[in-house]
Parts: structure tokens; C-alpha cells; sequence
């Protein structure tokens, strides 16, 4: 099914893509999820819950959030494993249609398809991190993968996010370190965006940028303190990437998060499908759109090594001219959302950058 396909599944009673919609409870710390009852009782959400999780992350935390429910709620679980997303997301609708509310219990791909089978069923959505992978986490956008390059789509922004950090610190360092690098690539999306506010006209949200650029200077300045398996580190992360989805929520769309290296991690997503996590290509893409920008890439390079981000490309065991592909293809990806990935590249100049900016 295509990404118009998901849209036509959606009958709703009212629009609700242009309201501002934010979290009313955010729970963030050790052992939280214990409290994922009292959250529910708080908003009052109905008597019957679907959680849908992850094959690894059942067992990480979905389980547990099943029993920690079945005291007080009809508990249904959706398995969101692999195969075509849009097909996953039709079932996890039909599964969600038949629940009061949904708890999303994993990483970016699992909480992203619980926001869309919220939406789409007009029910009311709890998000559960089980990483500080992503800033998806809080956001009312989901990011869904497709033939031509991932979609953007309007979804169900979390009513609670519950993030426990005991969970979050136990998980591999990587994750943690791929959550640092999309928020910092925050800093070349919101230059991204300036560039096409002033070339093109393209409205801008000062208050949505504004937040953005400050969640990434927070996590910038405080890049010496992110530790494996540090539940310091996690929280400082994860309120991070709370603000940043809120960012998105405020402009009603991912432009405060995602420019040119997004479109650069996306075209990646293609050309080396099992390569690297999502954050970790954005980090790799902001180096080179901030050099392009004028900006501190080496300043951007430091900071992903301090928090253990790969920096290269074979960091992620993507080669050089894949790299390059993925640079020149990164514009055909989203067309209308302009970046400086539009402003003149050619394939010489993709791999005279590749070749200076990603040495070690
Ligand atoms: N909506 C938005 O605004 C945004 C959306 N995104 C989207 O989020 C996705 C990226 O998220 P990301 O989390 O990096 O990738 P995934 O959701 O694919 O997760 C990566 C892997 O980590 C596993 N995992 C999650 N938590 C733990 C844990 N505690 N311990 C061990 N393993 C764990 C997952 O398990 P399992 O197999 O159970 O899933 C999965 O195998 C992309 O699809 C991206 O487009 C990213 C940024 C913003
Ligand atoms: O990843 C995002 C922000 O970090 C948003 O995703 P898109 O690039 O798909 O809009
Ligand atoms: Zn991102």
C-alpha cells in the first residue's frame, strides 16, 4: 500500500492536523514505568488498551507494561515486526479500533506505528521509549519508509510519554548515541530551513526553531556528560528529545528536525538498506550540509565522537561512492522541501566532500 493509501484509511471526525498538540503527562526516570496505571487513571482513557511493540522490546519492556495493566484493562498486543510497513500499520489500525488506547513499548519504527494507528482510529496514544534512539518519541509526525524515500506523516502526537530511564541506560550505547546525533543534526535542518524561508518564502516558526536550535546547544554543551549505560546520560537525552519533537509539533511538520542530512539518511535507508541506525545517518549528513553551510561542521564531527556517534561513513560500513549516491539522491527525496543539498552539488563536488570531510 502506498502513503496516499494510509491517508484514505483515515476517517476522522474532525481535522486535527493543524492544531498544536503536546503531551500533557511526560514521565521521565528511574523505574517510571511502574507508573504507567496511574498515568492511564490520570487522563482517564478508557477501560481497554492495545500495546504494540517490538519483536526485541517485548521482552525489553512490552511485557511488562501488559502485566502492569491487566490488573485494570483489557490488554491486546500487536506485534509490529518486520515486512511492508503500510500493511503492519493497516493491521495495527484494525487492531487499534478494537482498544479504548494505544501504548507504543519500543524504538522509533514501533512508537512511529502507534502514532499512526492512533491517528487514524482517533484514539488516544501513550508513548514508552525503550531508547533515546530517535525524536520521534513526543512528536506528531511519523516517518514511514517507501519506494520513493521515507514519507512524513501527519500522526497522533503521545497524550503521555513514559520513558524509563533504567530501561533506556541498559540499552546498547548506540542507540543513545544515535538519539545525540538527531538532535544535533537539528542545527543544519533549522539552517536548511532559514535558507529556504529566504530564498523561497517558505513559512517559519520562530518559537519551533527556536527551541530546536536550543535542544541542540543544550545536548552540545553537555556532550562530555553522555555515558554508556548512564541513567544521567539517558535522561538528559531523552528530555532532549521530548523538547525537539515538540519543536515539530509546534510547526506542524518535521522541519525544525529533519533538512538536507535527514534527506541524505533517507536516501541511505535505500541504497544500504541494513546499514546504521537512523540517527547515526543524520549525524554522518550534518557534517557535510554544515560545512556547506559555512557553519562548524568540525564542531558538529567532535561532538558525535564525544558520544560515540560514527562520523563516516565506514563508520556504519557504508563505502565512499555509496556515500556519494546517497548525497546526489538525497534531493530527489521530498522535492518541495528545500535544502542546501539543492544549491548547485554535482557528483565531482559530492565526492571532493566525501573525500575531505570523512577522513577520520
Ligand atoms: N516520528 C518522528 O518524528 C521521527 C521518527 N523517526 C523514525 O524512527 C526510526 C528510528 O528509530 P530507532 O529507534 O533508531 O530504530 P528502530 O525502531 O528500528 O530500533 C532499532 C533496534 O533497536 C531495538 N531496541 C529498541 N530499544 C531497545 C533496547 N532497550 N534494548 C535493545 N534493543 C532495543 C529495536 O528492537 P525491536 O526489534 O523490538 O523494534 C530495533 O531492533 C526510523 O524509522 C525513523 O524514521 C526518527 C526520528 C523522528
Ligand atoms: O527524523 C525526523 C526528525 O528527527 C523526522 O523525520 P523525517 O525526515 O521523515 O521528516
Ligand atoms: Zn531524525
Amino acid at each position: 500500500m502506498s502513503a496516499d493509501g494510509i491517508n484514505l484509511l483515515r476517517a476522522k471526525v474532525f481535522d486535527k492536523s493543524k492544531w498544536m498538540q503536546l503531551p500533557r503527562d511526560v514521565v521521565i526516570g528511574h523505574g517510571v514505568i511502574e507508573q504507567i496505571p496511574a498515568v492511564c487513571e490520570d487522563l482517564s482513557l478508557g477501560d481497554s488498551a492495545l500495546v504494540i511493540t517490538g519483536d526485541k522490546t517485548r521482552d525489553i519492556a512490552g511485557k511488562r507494561v501488559e502485566a502492569l495493566l491487566a490488573a485494570s484493562y483489557d490488554v491486546t498486543t500487536f506485534a509490529a515486526g518486520g515486512g511492508d510497513p503500510f500493511e503492519t500499520i493497516k493491521k495495527a489500525e484494525a487492531a487499534a479500533a478494537e482498544a479504548a488506547f494505544v501504548i507504543g513499548v519500543g524504538g522509533g519504527r514501533v512508537i512511529d506505528m502507534a502514532k499512526i494507528a492512533s491517528y487514524n482510529t482517533d484514539r488516544h496514544f501513550i508513548s514508552v521509549p525503550t531508547a533515546a534512539s530517535h525524536d520521534g518519541i513526543a512528536s506528531s509526525r511519523a516517518s514511514v519508509p517507501t519506494a520513493d524515500g521515507n514519507v512524513s506523516l501527519a500522526a497522533e502526537p503521545p497524550v503521555a510519554v513514559i520513558a524509563d530511564t533504567a530501561v533506556i541506560a541498559s540499552a546498547p550505547h548506540r542507540l543513545l548515541a544515535a538519539g545525540c546525533a538527531d538532535i544535533m543534526a537539528n542545527y543544519t535542518a533549522i539552517l536548511d530551513w532559514e535558507l529556504s524561508h529566504r530564498l523561497r518564502g517558505e513559512p517559519l516558526s520562530e518559537y519551533a526553531l527556536t527551541l530546536s536550535r536550543m535542544t541542540a546547544e543544550i545536548l552540545f554543551k553537555n556532550a562530555d556528560l553522555i555515558k554508556p549505560h548512564s541513567e544521567e546520560s539517558a535522561w538528559i537525552v531523552t528530555k532532549a528529545l521530548v523538547s525537539s519533537g515538540v519543536a515539530m509539533s509546534i510547526a506542524g511538520s518535521s522541519r525544525p528536525g529533519s533538512g538536507g542530512e535527514h534527506k541524505f539518511s533517507h536516501a541511505l535507508d535505500r541504497l544500504a538498506p541494513e546499514k546504521g541506525l537512523h540517527g547515526e545517518k543524520c549525524g554522518i549528513g550534518a557534517i557535510i550540509t554544515m560545512y556547506l553551510h559555512g557553519g562548524d561542521w568540525r564542531g558538529i564531527r567532535d561532538s558525535l565522537k564525544k558520544v560515540g556517534a560514527p562520523t563516516t561513513p565506514a563508520g556504519i560500513g557504508v563505502d565512499d561512492e555509496t556515500a556519494v549516491e546517497a548525497l546526489l539522491a538525497a534531493r530527489t527525496i521530498r522535492p518541495e522541501r528545500f535544502t542546501i543539498l539543492d544549491m548547485g552539488l554535482t557528483r565531482e563536488s559530492a565526492r571532493d566532500l566525501v573525500k575531505m570531510l570523512y577522513r577520520e
